[in-house]
């Protein structure tokens, strides 16, 4: 057991104590059996919500509908969850309410995947009814039980397998996926916010070539944003080695890129993705479009998408030429440092200077005249230095004849 877990030992033995069973569940097991780095340390109980709050001094009722309570723990959140079913399911979504067991079994039975189906005990020891670590072994992904139940439960959980697949390197089993070719338009059930989170994920994972080989594979594409008419261009897209990339907002600047999407706001309006990765992604699109159209990045370009636009945009160019993103964007940082100024804020003088030096109102002129000292500062004509900068602007017989 390592650290993570240890520090979360004290709510499972208190819960025994209390004459309840707790166990360490779900991903976190199955991360730490892969030497994977821990996120969230999971607890499944046979205490039922209530009886979770009488006994921890700090709970928070998160979602006590389906068993959940946070409990703190040395100032750390814990989800600790009844055990549970989920017997019926309505329209192939999680339901809105769930049956507590009091089994360990039955709970881990409605999981949906062996790897994510085993339990820990307090003293380290699996309880794997479902052969769980026999699947991470031999690095596969298969349901618990038969396949078609488990996706009509849910069908998330087909997005799910593939998402594995590009975080884990795992193969999909073959009846599992066999389901997932069947059921794929049960997808159609599941709101936009769900398939969202697990599409970033798949774009991120370090086998995301393989996963976008699967989406095409199983036909699960056709019931995302966007994406139904593009099955060629998506197939394409396992030809390429995402793992370049390295945040969201260069991965769907390059999704988009490769799938020739044009109206790409309303493209990613359709995902729900949040306004400001929206603009982000617009920017990066719009910095690629500069770039491919004059083959390469001049001072003054640069400095109109500034430092952090124009490495995304590098970025994905590079991986769509099949050149080393790693060499580009060295040489791009050194290109950028040598630039005098890389924002407004690096200039020397600013608009209340130009005010003062003119000695007239405000207006536009303002805004041109900086924008001209950029320029000028950008082409090495004048010195980034504000006496320079005045003295370049404003020529001597001109201050000479306001002085008189
Ligand atoms: N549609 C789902 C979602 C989750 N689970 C179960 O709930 C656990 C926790 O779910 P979640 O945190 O969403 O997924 P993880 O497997 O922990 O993956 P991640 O590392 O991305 O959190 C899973 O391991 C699995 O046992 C499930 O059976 N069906
Ligand atoms: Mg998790």
């Amino acid at each position: 057991m390592n650290e993570p877990f240890r520090r979360a030992l004290g709510i499972i033995r208190t819960l025994k104590q209390h004459g309840y069973e707790a166990y360490f569940v779900g991903g976190s097991v199955r991360d730490y059996l892969l030497n994977r780095p821990i996120d969230d340390v999971d607890i499944a109980t046979s205490a039922l919500p209530d009886e979770v709050m009488a006994i921890f001094p700090k709970t928070i009722p998160v979602g006590l509908k389906h068993g959940t309570v946070v409990v703190l723990h040395d100032g750390v959140p814990y989800e600790v969850t009844t055990f549970r079913t989920e017997g019926t399911y309505e329209n192939y979504r999680r339901p809105e309410s769930v049956r507590f067991v009091r089994s360990l079994y039955q709970d881990l039975e409605r999981r949906d995947f062996t790897m994510n189906a085993i339990a820990m005990d307090d003293t380290g020891q699996f309880i794997d009814p479902f052969a769980g670590q026999a699947a991470i072994e031999k690095r596969i992904i298969r349901t618990v039980g038969a396949a078609e139940d488990r996706f009509s439960e849910d069908a998330l959980r087909m997005m799910r397998a593939i998402r594995f697949v590009s975080q884990l390197g795992f193969q999909l089993e073959e009846e599992t996926k066999a389901a997932i070719i069947e059921q794929a338009s049960l997808l159609t059930h599941i709101s936009v916010e769900r398939k969202t989170v697990e599409f970033e994920k798949l774009m991120a994972g370090p086998f995301a070539s393989r996963a976008f080989s699967l989406l095409v594979e199983t036909n699960v594409f056709m019931y995302l944003p966007g994406l139904a008419e593009k099955r060629e261009a998506l197939q394409q897209l396992s030809n390429y080695e995402w793992p370049a990339l390295t945040s969201a907002a260069e991965r769907w600047s390059f999704l988009l890129y490769l799938l020739n999407i044009e109206q790409t706001a309303s493209f990613l309006r359709q995902w729900k993705l949040a306004n400001r990765l929206i603009k982000d992604v617009q920017a990066i699109l719009h910095a690629l479009s500069i770039v491919r159209s004059f083959a390469d990045w001049t001072k003054e370009r640069l400095y109109e998408v500034g430092a952090a636009v124009a490495l995304s945009a590098e970025a994905v160019r590079s991986l769509v030429n099949g050149e080393n993103g790693e060499e580009n964007g060295q040489a791009l940082r050194d290109q950028l440092a040598s630039l005098p100024i890389q924002t407004r804020q690096d200039l020397a003088v600013t608009g209340k200077d130009i005010i003062d030096w003119y000695g007239r109102k405000g207006g536009p002129w303002v805004e041109e005249t900086l924008r001209k000292l950029e320029q000028a500062v950008l082409a090495g004509i004048v010195e980034n230095e504000k006496e320079r900068m005045k003295a370049w602007l404003i020529p001597w017989n001109q201050t000479h004849e306001k002085d008189c």
